[in-house]
């Protein structure tokens, strides 16, 4: 390991600590969910040696309906660890810099979602990201930085790689951990079948995946959002919007030619489902087969039990076995059975296993299984996979400069 780790830093210093909170939000409710779980561990032993701890995180994106304050995560976090958690509704303003100022030993407070500082996006060199106000104002506050959040670290934003470049900066114990196991699956050999489950709502990470890993996965099992785009690419007549959600027509075209060509050239290690369930006139689940669907004319929420009984043996022969993204809208208990179905015949198998992402890695709780039954349960989403198609992570980059 290249970077400094909280087993370098002196107790009872003042220190400025990146996490990862983004969550779902439903109805402006913020979910509770793995991130908060991981973290926690950090946050508790920081308290326990005497930090007096500022988060610092991000919510959501500019525009969409999940882009809302830290309050909440506040709460949540407080929920986790065994020590009240304060929040400030500023970033580096004024009142952000009086409630660090007032931080005693042992205290944590979480500053406002660094999205709604204009800095921290877009995308810059961390040199760039380094000269910000945000970072400059914020550097002299602290005695160290700690980035603790590694399903970030792939974006080039102020929070995550301004401040090491300016600080004495460490890895969190989530940081150590996600990025020791995701570099060394990214680096193990396997000598029997290795299987990647994909799906979600993603194209890109689903073409991101088969474009670096071709030589390593010989099937690839799709569901989700992405799997209709590669039906569509088939020819059924799935995979395109029938109401204004735009989940579909955008990613399509956008990617339709790389979906087009990786399945001619791949077409042997691409399994796709054999039918789709959605939601009925009583609000019921209901299958259909894809080759009886003539027209889309309802969404499709999960892969139906068909598909699931032809991936459960192809996940039963592996060795290893990887997820990203679920096979469906597994939130709803009805739209579950595609995702719960695969983590299900993975955990009752001995294959070395890893899910990754942050809304999949919410399913193995939600029902019922214990992430001790996967090898490697990975919080993060597009690091994971940029972990594992062998890319470099600019948040880690930094931290080993
Ligand atoms: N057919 C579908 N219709 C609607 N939503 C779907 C469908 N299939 C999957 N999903 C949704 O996809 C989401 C997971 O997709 P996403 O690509 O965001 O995966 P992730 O890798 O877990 O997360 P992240 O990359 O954000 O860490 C789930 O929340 C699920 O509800
Ligand atoms: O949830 C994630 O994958 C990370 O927090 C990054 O979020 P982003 O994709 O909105 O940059």
């Amino acid at each position: 390991m290249t970077f400094q780790t909280l087993d370098d830093l002196e107790d009872g210093q003042r220190v400025l600590v990146r996490l990862d909170l983004n969550s779902p939000v439903e109805d402006g409710e913020v979910q509770d969910n793995r991130r908060f779980d991981r973290h926690a561990e950090t946050i508790s032993e920081l308290v326990d040696r005497d930090f007096e701890v500022a988060v610092l995180a991000h919510q959501g994106r500019p525009g969409r309906d999940d882009f809302v304050s830290l309050s909440q995560h506040a709460d949540i976090l407080e929920s986790h660890v065994d020590s009240p958690v304060d929040f400030v509704a500023d970033t580096f303003g004024e009142d952000a810099l009086s409630a660090i100022g007032e931080l005693d030993g042992g205290d944590v407070l979480v500053l406002e979602n660094t999205r709604m500082c204009d800095e921290e996006l877009p995308e810059e060199e961390p040199e760039v990201k380094a000269e910000t106000e945000f970072v400059q104002t914020l550097k002299d506050e602290f005695d160290a930085y700690v980035n603790d959040a590694y399903s970030a670290a792939h974006r080039s934003h102020a929070s995550l790689v301004g401040f090491p470049l300016v600080m004495d900066a460490y890895a969190g114990r989530v940081m150590e951990t996600e990025y020791e196991a995701n570099t060394a699956i990214a680096e193990k050999e396997f000598d029997g079948q290795v299987t990647m489950v994909v799906g979600g709502t993603k194209a890109t990470d689903v073409i991101d995946v088969m474009t670096h890993l071709d030589e390593k996965v010989d099937d690839f099992l799709l569901g989700g959002i992405a799997g209709e785009l590669f039906l569509r690419a088939a020819g059924y007549p799935v995979g395109y919007d029938i109401d204004d959600a735009n989940l579909y027509d955008e990613q399509w075209e956008q990617n339709s030619e790389k979906i087009e060509s990786m399945l001619e050239d791949h077409r042997d290690q691409i399994t796709l489902a054999v039918d789709l369930a959605y939601e009925d006139d009583d609000g019921s689940r209901a299958e259909q087969s894809v080759d009886d669907i003539d027209e889309k004319t309802v969404s499709y929420l999960d892969v139906g039990s068909e598909t699931v009984m032809e991936y459960s043996p192809t996940i039963r022969e592996s060795e290893a076995v990887f997820v990203k993204g679920a096979l469906g809208m597994f939130e709803d208990e009805r739209f579950s059975v595609g995702t719960a179905g695969v983590l299900e015949a993975i955990a009752e198998t001995d294959c070395f296993s890893v899910v990754g992402g942050g809304d999949t890695s919410r399913a193995i709780e939600m029902y019922g299984m214990e992430e001790d039954e996967f090898g490697h349960v990975s919080i993060a989403g597009g690091a994971y996979i940029r972990a594992l198609t062998g890319a470099e992570l600019v948040g880690v980059e930094v931290l080993q400069r």
